[in-house]
C-alpha cells in the first residue's frame, strides 16, 4: 500500500449521515449502539431546538447495550450547517482525547447524524480547515438514507419560492445511499425511486435495506469505511470501471473552435439529467489530448469560486500535462468551493490522454465548462500560438 494511502487509513473515519426526516437515522444509529458489531463508534447528534429527542432515544439504546463504549454527544445549539460548527471540532476532540485516553478504546469510526434539513458541505469542510481534525480523522463518506415509501412524494411536496429542497440535495450529496424500508415498498416503486434517484445523482452506490427490520445485514465495516473522499480510491473505481455508468461516452462533443478541434480530439460528455430545480449530474470526458495543467488549475478555480454554492460533489481523473511537457495522471474530489487536486503519478506510456470529470450539483452549465476544459486541451505553454488562445477563455 502507498504510504499516502496508508496514513490516511490510520486516520478516523468520519462517516457523515444524513436523510430526510423520518427515513431511518436514528434506528441505524440505534442499530450501531446496541449490536454485537465488534466495531467501536462515536456518535454526534445534531437537533434544533431545545429538547433533543432523538439523543434521549440513542441514550436509552446505549444505557440497556453495557457491552458497547461508544459516546454520544448531542449538539442542540443549531444546524450543524450554519451555527455551531465550533462545538463540532470540541466534541471530535473530546472524543479523540477520551480514546487516546482509555489504551483499550480503539475507535472504528466517528457518525455525525446531521438534521434532516443540513447541508453536509460546511460539515465536511470543517474536518479539511481545523489542523486538529485534519491531523487525526478523514472524511470518509456522506451517506444518506432514503425512505423509499416516501421518497417521491417528499421530492415533489410543494415549497416556498426559492426554498432548498432538502431531500434532493442529500441524494446529490450522497456518496453510498441506504434505501431503507424496502419491506413495505413494491418492487415497481423501489424502481421508480431509483431511477429517480440515479436522475439526480448518477454516481453513488445504493444499497438497499429494512433498518428496522434486518439491520443485521448491513455491511457495517463497508458502509463506514466507504473511502468516498479518498483521491486513490476514486482514481481505482475510474480506473476499473471507465466505461460505466454515467462515465460513459454519448452526445459527440461540439467543437468550441474548428482549429482546436483538430488538434484534441474531443470524446464526448453525458449530457447532464436532471430532476426539477436544476439539481442533477454532468459528466465530461476528454480525449485526444492532456489538459495543460496551469490552465486546467486556472478553469477549475474559477469554475468553484462562481459555482461555490452550486456545486454539491463533483470529482475527477484527469490526464494533464505539465510545463516540462510530461503527462500525469491527477484525481480531483470537492465539495462547493473545498477542492483538493493531486498528481497520481506518470500517464501510462502509449495510453490515449482521457481525462473524466463528473459534477453534481444545481444550475449546471455543461456546454460552457465543456468549452472550457476543451480550450485547456489545446496547445503548449510556451507557444505562442497557445497564448493567443488563453486570451478567450
Ligand atoms: N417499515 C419500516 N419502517 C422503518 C424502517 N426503518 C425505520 N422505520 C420506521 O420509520 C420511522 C422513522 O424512523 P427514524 O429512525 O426515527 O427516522 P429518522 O431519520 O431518525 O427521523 P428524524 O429523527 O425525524 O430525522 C420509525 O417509525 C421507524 O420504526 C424499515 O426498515 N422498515
Amino acid at each position: 500500500m502507498k504510504d499516502r494511502e496508508a496514513e490516511q487509513l490510520r486516520k478516523v473515519p468520519v462517516t457523515i449521515l444524513t436523510g430526510f426526516l423520518g427515513s431511518g437515522k436514528t434506528t441505524l444509529l440505534n442499530f450501531v449502539l446496541k449490536a454485537r458489531h465488534g466495531y467501536k463508534y462515536a456518535i454526534i447528534e445534531n437537533e434544533v431546538g431545545q429538547i433533543g429527542i432523538d439523543n434521549q432515544l440513542l441514550k436509552t439504546a446505549n444505557a440497556t447495550a453495557a457491552h458497547t463504549t461508544e459516546q454520544v454527544v448531542l449538539l442542540d445549539n443549531g444546524c450543524l450547517c450554519c451555527t455551531v460548527r465550533s462545538d463540532l471540532v470540541e466534541a471530535v476532540k473530546q472524543i479523540l482525547l477520551k480514546a487516546d485516553a482509555e489504551a483499550a478504546n480503539v475507535l472504528d469510526g466517528i457518525l455525525i447524524e446531521t438534521t434532516g434539513l443540513a447541508d453536509p458541505g460546511p460539515v465536511c469542510k470543517t474536518f479539511y480547515v481545523e489542523p486538529d481534525l485534519r491531523e487525526r480523522t478523514r472524511v470518509d463518506c456522506v451517506l444518506t438514507v432514503v425512505d423509499a415509501c416516501h421518497f417521491l412524494q417528499q421530492l415533489s411536496r410543494s415549497r416556498s419560492e426559492g426554498a432548498v429542497n432538502e431531500s434532493m440535495q442529500q441524494v446529490a450529496f450522497a456518496d453510498k445511499i441506504l434505501l431503507n424500508k424496502v419491506d413495505a415498498a413494491s418492487a415497481a416503486s423501489l424502481q421508480e425511486v431509483e431511477t429517480t434517484i440515479r436522475s439526480i445523482n448518477a454516481l453513488c452506490p445504493i444499497l438497499r435495506c429494512s433498518l428496522a427490520k434486518n439491520p443485521s445485514e448491513l455491511p457495517l465495516d463497508e458502509l463506514f469505511t466507504a473511502q468516498g473522499f479518498s483521491l486513490d480510491r476514486i482514481l481505482e473505481r475510474m480506473l476499473e470501471k471507465p466505461g460505466e455508468g454515467s462515465w460513459q461516452l454519448s452526445t459527440p462533443m461540439e467543437s468550441s473552435d474548428g482549429r482546436r478541434s483538430k488538434r484534441a480530439k474531443t470524446g464526448g460528455f453525458l449530457r447532464a439529467s436532471r430532476h426539477d430545480a436544476g439539481v442533477g449530474s454532468c459528466s465530461i470526458a476528454l480525449t485526444g489530448a492532456p489538459l495543460v495543467i496551469q490552465r486546467f488549475v486556472e478553469v477549475m478555480s474559477a469554475l468553484k469560486n462562481e459555482h461555490a454554492l452550486d456545486l454539491y460533489r463533483y470529482k475527477g481523473v484527469v490526464c494533464v500535462k505539465e510545463a516540462s511537457g510530461e503527462l500525469k495522471q491527477a484525481v480531483l474530489q470537492g465539495v462547493h468551493d473545498m477542492c483538493e487536486f493531486e498528481p497520481r503519478g506518470d500517464w501510462p506510456d502509449g495510453k490515449e490522454p482521457l481525462s473524466q470529470l463528473v459534477f453534481i450539483g444545481r444550475n449546471l452549465e455543461r456546454d460552457k465548462w465543456m468549452r472550457l476544459f476543451t480550450f485547456c486541451q489545446s496547445g503548449v505553454l510556451d507557444d505562442p500560438e497557445d497564448r493567443r488562445g488563453g486570451t478567450q477563455a
